[in-house]
């Protein structure tokens, strides 16, 4: 009985994979509306319904597979998600529903050379920013103590964040965000070094079932908190699973992406806030301003009250971080720092320094890291890094020199790896010779993004 269930299972996957392969329309919507569970399922070499859809150029289906919720981000045997399969067969328009939510006419403009911003961590906007309500402070009192608001708490920057029950056997731990209500955090909310932070509204807008009220616009407003002393005490009903992420990471990259993109914003804000207490100008008290998104210094007299003055917004690091490619085409530079786990190696990193084009610092950080002259530079995609606040700026370039030579205060080892041992360390074989960084970090979209622009699939 059960294995004839099980067969019966089979049979279908089978077929609907097939008539995502024959670009058959009316039949996957049909199976689709039958059963969601289908659009993620996998046929031989690990090939999903919408890896199917993209090798043959079936736009249409791509398409509903996309809108139906289905996992852009798995890969196959060989490594290879959806859109790399489409950008490799020469798929263009397939490639752009993967971008920025698919609005493929604009991105018809564009050369079609980057990651799809879907693809990033930490990058996933779920919340409309809404500046213009960061003055309005009417507004925001009323949000505060609207029930329907969420509130998301740092104890030290330290996310409060519940588990699932399965948090101990999983390979990745299940971490959700603890969403808090207006109740639950009003002894906090009044605490004179509470740190307040406006994040935004949903972009999705949920219909009221009560009548609404003259402050109600049916905008859901998320907050985020911070404060320096264990606030577990003033919190009121929180789940008896929760508990503060000690270690941004790697524990930040268990969230979801949407929770990840709001964490990125909240826990930057709120470093910085925690770094720039006072003003940078003349040292004197600040005031927290415009929802939390500006200090401004309390002396009459500052400078920093004159004109726009950067050091009163939150500061963000610009880092620019390198795939080197060798002039053979068939290796790439990668280095390893010491506090990297054993056996990982890494893109080289560096901050950007005042003056400089991402070109330069690109080339500057990689004859200072690893001795490598570099000479063209491609900007392909980017990340927010909340530890704490950097934009990691990531580039494909090609090496004019070879000869590696290490400055050890900042990288241990350097080494030039074929497009193999790379593919190795992707699919994690037996046979890597070393390990790469984890999904969530743009270096490793570098990596996939170079194997897929030249993949043999
Ligand atoms: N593969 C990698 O190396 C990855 C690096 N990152 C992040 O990229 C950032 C930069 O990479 P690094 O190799 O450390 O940079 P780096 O190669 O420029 O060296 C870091 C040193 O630069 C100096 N520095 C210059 N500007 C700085 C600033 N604004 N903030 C702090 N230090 C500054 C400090 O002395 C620091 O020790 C780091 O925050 C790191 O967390 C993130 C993901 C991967
Ligand atoms: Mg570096
Ligand atoms: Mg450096
Ligand atoms: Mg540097
Ligand atoms: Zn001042």
């Amino acid at each position: 009985m059960f294995n004839a269930h099980l067969s019966a299972k089979d049979e279908m996957v089978e077929k609907f994979l097939d008539y995502a392969a024959k670009g058959d329309l009316e039949k996957i919507s049909a199976m689709i509306s039958h059963s969601t569970t289908l659009i993620n399922e996998r046929g031989e070499q690990g090939w999903t319904a919408l890896m199917f859809a993209a090798r043959n150029g079936h736009y249409e289906v791509a398409k509903i597979l996309i809108s139906n919720g289905c996992d852009k981000s798995l890969v196959n045997k060989s490594g290879q998600t959806a859109y790399d399969i489409a950008k490799f067969w020469g798929y263009k328009h397939i490639a752009k529903l993967f971008i920025n939510g698919g609005d493929s006419n604009l991105h018809n403009l564009l050369p079609c050379t980057g990651v799809g911003d879907q693809e990033i961590y930490f990058n996933r906007e779920f919340l409309n920013r809404m500046s213009e309500k960061r003055t309005n402070s009417e507004w925001l009192a009323a949000k505060q103590s609207s029930p329907e608001t969420v509130f998301i708490v740092f104890y030290n920057l330290n996310l409060l964040v519940t588990s699932g029950p399965d948090k101990e056997t999983a390979s990745q731990p299940n971490v959700k965000l603890c969403k808090l209500n207006a109740s639950s955090v009003e002894a906090l909310l009044k605490k004179i070094d509470t740190t307040v932070v406006f994040l935004g509204v949903e972009k999705e807008v949920k219909k009221s079932s009560s009548s609404p009220t003259a402050d109600e616009d049916g905008l859901v407003a998320w907050f985020a908190l911070n404060t320096d002393e264990d606030p577990t005490e003033c919190l009121k009903s929180i789940d008896a699973n929760s508990f503060y992420i000690k270690r941004p990471m790697p524990d930040l990259l268990f969230l979801n992406e949407d929770e990840a993109g709001v964490t990125a914003h909240a826990r930057s804000v709120l470093a910085w806030h925690s770094r720039y207490k006072f003003c940078p100008t003349c040292g004197s008290e600040t005031r927290v301003d415009e929802g939390g998104h500006k200090r401004t210094c309390l002396r009459e007299d500052c400078k920093s009250l004159k004109g726009v003055h950067n050091t009163c917004y939150p500061r963000v690091d610009p880092v620019v971080i390198m795939l080197v490619l060798h002039p053979d085409g068939n290796q790439c530079l990668l280095g390893r720092k010491k506090i990297f786990p054993p056996g990982m190696f890494s893109c080289l990193a560096g901050f950007i320094e005042p003056g400089e084009t991402i070109e330069e610092a690109v080339r500057r950080e990689v004859l200072e890291e690893s001795g490598v002259r570099v000479g063209p530079v491609q900007y392909v995609s980017c990340q927010p890094w909340p530890m704490p606040s950097s934009l990691m700026i990531g580039c494909h370039s090609v090496a004019l020199s070879t000869d590696i030579k290490v400055d050890e205060n900042e990288i241990e080892e350097a080494r030039w790896f074929t497009r193999q041992q790379v593919v190795d360390a992707l699919l994690k074989a037996k046979q890597a010779v070393f390990t790469m960084p984890p999904r969530q970090a743009v270096a490793h979209n570098l990596v996939k993004h170079w194997i897929g622009m030249n993949a043999n699939l």
